[in-house]
């Protein structure tokens, strides 16, 4: 990143006694899509509204544009923050709603109406709705005007609040490929909080993993999801199966064990290993899609487990088995390609295979 457009650094917020951030560091690149995961109170609303000046940090440095924001006010800064609830005026029009920002900019009236039918344009919403109330809206499009008014001023950084948690699975998906197509063409940087990890997977071109105030990872959708830091980023994303190992550091890499499969082990090369590697709870992560049953003879090099289905769903485009397998805590997640031929039943017992120098070796 040649000059990041927001560079926090160790940021702490403190509420009493209790504290939300313990010291957060956070670089987004202009136009870069960011978006911040992590479960319910890790400190992403606290972040964003720290970015967005509603609030202060009670340590550390935030510099946005390359200008440090100790005691800048919300309005001054070159952000604009989309919530989760609507915060739309109810009494004013649309095109009132949309204009706000600029009538406080004191932006001439003719500038203001072309600039506010081009953010009616841009977000897809028919001219004759300029003179509607939000309440004559559906949601998607009350949040689209909502998403008007945040980038009619043309900020430099748009931060958006889960702003399509409240709306339908369909309309959530049709706002989402507009967002994307929206940041593209905007080249306006975009920080997004979600809950929805498909969400920030689709959309982001990097991915903040947040837990308990701190950030656990920060990577691309594939670093987060093939080379996840540790267990909770890897079964934050996706599904995982992880198997317990005993590993031994080699010259190329980390040669692994494990009781399961008493006989066999395997090298895995450096560019598979966790960077944080620790001692405690070394495991391999197999992803299901990873996994297949085994008919006949196992390959060269694969890892064989014997097991018993337990429950198998038909996803569509695959199928997804629960096998219990002796000695793992958790039932293994094995995703086959779909097919009109179920190839194992319930209370079958079968021998599952995978190529172990394939998965990715982490810890807790
Ligand atoms: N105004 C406040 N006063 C006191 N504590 C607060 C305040 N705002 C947030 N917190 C606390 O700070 C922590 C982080 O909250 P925050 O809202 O940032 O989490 P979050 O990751 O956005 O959660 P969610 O996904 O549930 O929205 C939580 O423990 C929360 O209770």
């Amino acid at each position: 990143m040649v000059s990041p457009i927001i560079d926090a650094a160790r940021i702490v917020k403190d509420y009493g006694s209790a504290r939300a951030l313990h010291g957060v560091s956070l670089q987004v690149g202009a136009g870069e899509f960011v978006a911040l995961v992590g479960p319910s109170g890790c400190g992403k609303t606290t972040l964003l509204k720290i970015l967005a000046g509603f609030e202060e940090p009670t340590d550390g440095r935030l510099e946005i544009e390359g200008k440090d924001m100790r005691g800048v006010p919300a309005a001054s800064r070159p952000t604009r923050m989309v919530f989760q609830k609507l915060a739309l005026f109810p009494h004013k029009t649309v095109a009132e709603n949309i204009g706000f920002p600029l009538k406080l900019q004191k932006v001439p009236v003719a500038e203001t109406k072309d600039r506010v039918r081009g953010m009616l344009d841009l977000m897809h919403l028919r001219p004759d709705y300029l003179q509607r109330y939000p309440a004559q809206l559906s949601g998607g499009e009350q949040q689209r005007v909502a998403l008007a008014r945040a980038l009619v001023s043309r900020p430099g950084v748009l931060l958006l609040d889960e702003p399509m948690s409240a709306l339908d699975a369909k309309l959530k998906k049709s706002l989402q490929a507009e967002l994307k197509k929206l940041h593209r063409e905007l080249g306006t940087s975009f920080v997004l909080v979600t809950h929805d990890l498909e969400e920030a997977m689709m959309l982001a071109d990097r991915i903040c993993v947040m837990r308990g105030g701190h950030v656990v990872q920060v990577g691309t959708p594939a670093d987060i999801y093939y080379r996840p830091a540790n267990m909770f980023v890897a079964g934050f994303i996706g599904e995982t199966n992880f198997l317990p190992v005993a590993a031994v550091l080699t010259a190329s890499g980390v040669q692994v064990t494990s009781p399961l499969t008493p006989g066999a082990s395997a090298e895995i090369a450096t560019e598979h290993v966790a960077p944080s590697l620790s001692e405690k709870g070394t495991a391999l992560l197999v992803r299901p899609e990873s996994i297949r049953i085994v008919r006949n003879d196992a390959k060269a090099g694969e890892w064989t487990l014997e097991g018993v289905v337990e429950e198998y769903f038909i996803k569509g485009s695959s199928t997804q088995y629960r096998i219990r397998v002796p000695g793992l805590e958790a039932a293994v997640i094995v995703d086959l390609a779909g097919s009109i031929v179920l190839p194992a039943r319930v209370g079958e017992t079968v021998r599952i295979g995978f190529d172990p120098t394939q998965a990715f070796l982490l810890s807790e």
